[in-house]
């Protein structure tokens, strides 16, 4: 076990720090078959970071970036739902530094800074049979820089330094993140998704008021009324309620 100035490294946890990688999704996918228990890997600077649905994800250097690998024991839907446990650990994390108001979870994934992304989660996993084989959770958090060329314009990136917070050094971080992120977990053991998801939703933005959700195929445009039981979220449309799986969420 190993302490910084808040947290301790989790009972249970490996961690990894590298220098340069291509991608610690890359990373984490060439390791995921030797690991014997769930891995942190960090890098200080990743070479070919990907963001969701194919973007890429720009590093500039002092930010944090990291995955975690693990095989939780799930089938691919279980699986899934550790991006809301990703999103309420980096939630807890952040809020160390900066006002909790100043923070809000964005559908799926994204955790906002005073309307800016400052946090994006990605997830990726493994397996042919009802269970994955391993699954990564991979997070980049923009703790001293703002990524420049970014194209997601609906929600402009920030960095934790930018909108005020103090400098944090990414080791530090990832200690406190893996710690919030294990005790999520607990959760999850103990009490079901049912809680994952009241503690994420405790902390939604724009529940209540009406957004927009883009499907690769759709808008769908309704009031912000929950996730269901399965992580979607759910809109209430002009012809009902509308659980929505995966898409882009605009305000
Ligand atoms: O599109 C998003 O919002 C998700 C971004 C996820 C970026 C992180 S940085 C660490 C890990 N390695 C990658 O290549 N991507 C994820």
């Amino acid at each position: 076990m190993s302490t910084s100035a808040h947290g301790h490294w989790p009972e249970g946890y490996a961690r990894v720090v590298l220098d340069s990688v291509d991608s610690t999704m890359s990373e984490a996918a060439r390791r995921a078959d030797s690991i014997t228990k769930p891995t942190w890997i960090m890098a200080k600077t990743q070479t070919a970071a990907r963001g969701r649905r194919g973007r890429p994800w720009v590093v500039p250097s002092g930010n944090l970036n990291a995955t975690l690998v693990f095989n939780p024991g799930a089938t691919p839907a279980e699986a899934a739902k550790r991006s809301f446990l990703a999103a309420n650990a980096l939630y807890q994390a952040l809020a160390i530094y900066v006002p909790a108001e100043k923070l809000a979870l964005k559908w799926p994934n994204d955790v906002l800074l005073s309307g800016g992304k400052v946090a994006g989660i990605l997830l990726e996993s493994s397996g042919q049979g009802p269970f994955v084989d391993w699954l990564s959770v991979g997070i980049g958090v923009n703790l001293r820089h703002v990524p420049e060329g970014v194209t997601e314009a609906s929600f402009a990136p920030t960095s934790l330094m930018a909108a005020g917070g103090w400098e944090v050094d990414p080791e530090d971080f990832l200690t406190i993140l893996a710690d919030a992120y294990a005790t999520q977990e607990d959760k999850l053991r103990h009490f079901g998704f049912e809680r994952i998801r009241d503690d994420w939703l405790a902390n939604a933005a724009r529940l209540g008021d009406v957004i927009t959700a883009r499907t690769g195929t759709k808008d769908v445009t309704g009031i912000f009324d929950t996730i269901d039981k399965d992580g979607n979220l759910v809109l209430i449309t002009g012809t009902g309620p509308c659980a929505i799986a995966a898409a882009d969420v605009f305000f």
